[in-house]
């Protein structure tokens, strides 16, 4: 399988298995959704298989509690887990202070109410999705359907307020209708170029009726793990300004983790 990976998954394999260094027996663990978080519900089913690791997992969506029972995790509620150890999820981006924009997959609602119901919120990403500053990526918000067109005007008058630059809301679609996500909302994507103050446009925009929640997480994550496409790994712990690389050699053999690819 390594031999066929380009190097944007190698460097989303790395920061998967560096993150499961943090993963204990006996935890009970929120599993993000996406492409890189998929690398690590396979990582994880590994350790469960081949090491007896013991697990309890909280998936972010339904493609992630799929995914996590394929692969021999057992899977959980949040409602029976209560309280989370750990939560490891990818990002669209992230800055210095370790805050993000999710969502660029849709399970931005199920991913904040788990990360926030953790102790501690690992991030793993590959390089190109480390920015000075947040809002290259388009701001995800999910809106109810009920009456979403208006929740998109009123957001974009409200931006306008707010001087937030170029804002323009789109609805997300899925081939010719509006994307669904697991709770049955739509998501609206706000291109914005530059946030500024994220912190208050996080809150600004969770005010507006039919808005469930925005893609903005702030203040949630501690631990940001980058992978590269050389096998090199970069951690940065917000709590206690640690920065520590490794590298994994692994990547130049082609039998190993062979199992683990899609
Ligand atoms: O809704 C999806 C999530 O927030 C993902 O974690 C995010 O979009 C990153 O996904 P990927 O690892 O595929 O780039």
């Amino acid at each position: 399988m390594s031999a066929n990976m380009s190097p944007i998954d190698k460097a989303k394999f790395v920061a998967a298995k560096r993150a499961c260094d943090y993963v204990q027996d006996g935890m009970k663990l929120g599993l993000g959704t996406g492409s890189t978080a998929a690398w690590l519900v396979r990582c994880l089913g590994e350790m469960v298989r081949d090491n007896g690791l013991k697990i309890k997992g909280v998936p972010t969506s339904s493609r992630t509690a799929e995914l996590a029972r394929q692969v021999g995790i057992e899977v959980i509620s949040l409602d029976e887990a209560k309280w989370l150890d750990l939560t490891i999820d990818g990002a669209d981006e992230y800055d210095h202070d370790l805050n993000l924009i999710k969502g660029g997959g849709g399970a931005l609602l199920q991913e904040k109410i788990v990360a926030t119901a953790s102790d501690q919120m690992i991030v793993i990403t590959d390089g190109s999705k480390r920015v000075e500053s947040l809002g290259n990526f388009p701001l995800p918000v999910e809106v109810i359907p009920f009456g979403w067109q208006t929740s998109k005007a009123l957001i974009e008058e409200v931006l306008v307020g707010m001087d937030v630059l170029g804002t323009t809301a789109s609805l997300r679609m899925n081939a010719d209708a509006p994307y669904v996500t697991d709770e049955g909302n739509h998501i609206l994507d706000l291109h914005l170029n530059r946030i500024g103050n994220a912190r208050q446009l996080s809150l600004v925009l969770n005010q507006i009726p039919g808005v469930v929640e925005n893609g903005l997480f702030i203040d949630i994550c501690d631990i940001v793990v980058t992978g590269y496409g050389d096998g090199r790994v970069e951690v940065q712990d917000i709590n206690n300004g640690e920065h520590d690389e490794t590298r994994y050699d692994f990547l130049d053999d082609d039998n190993l983790f062979a199992d683990l690819g899609d």
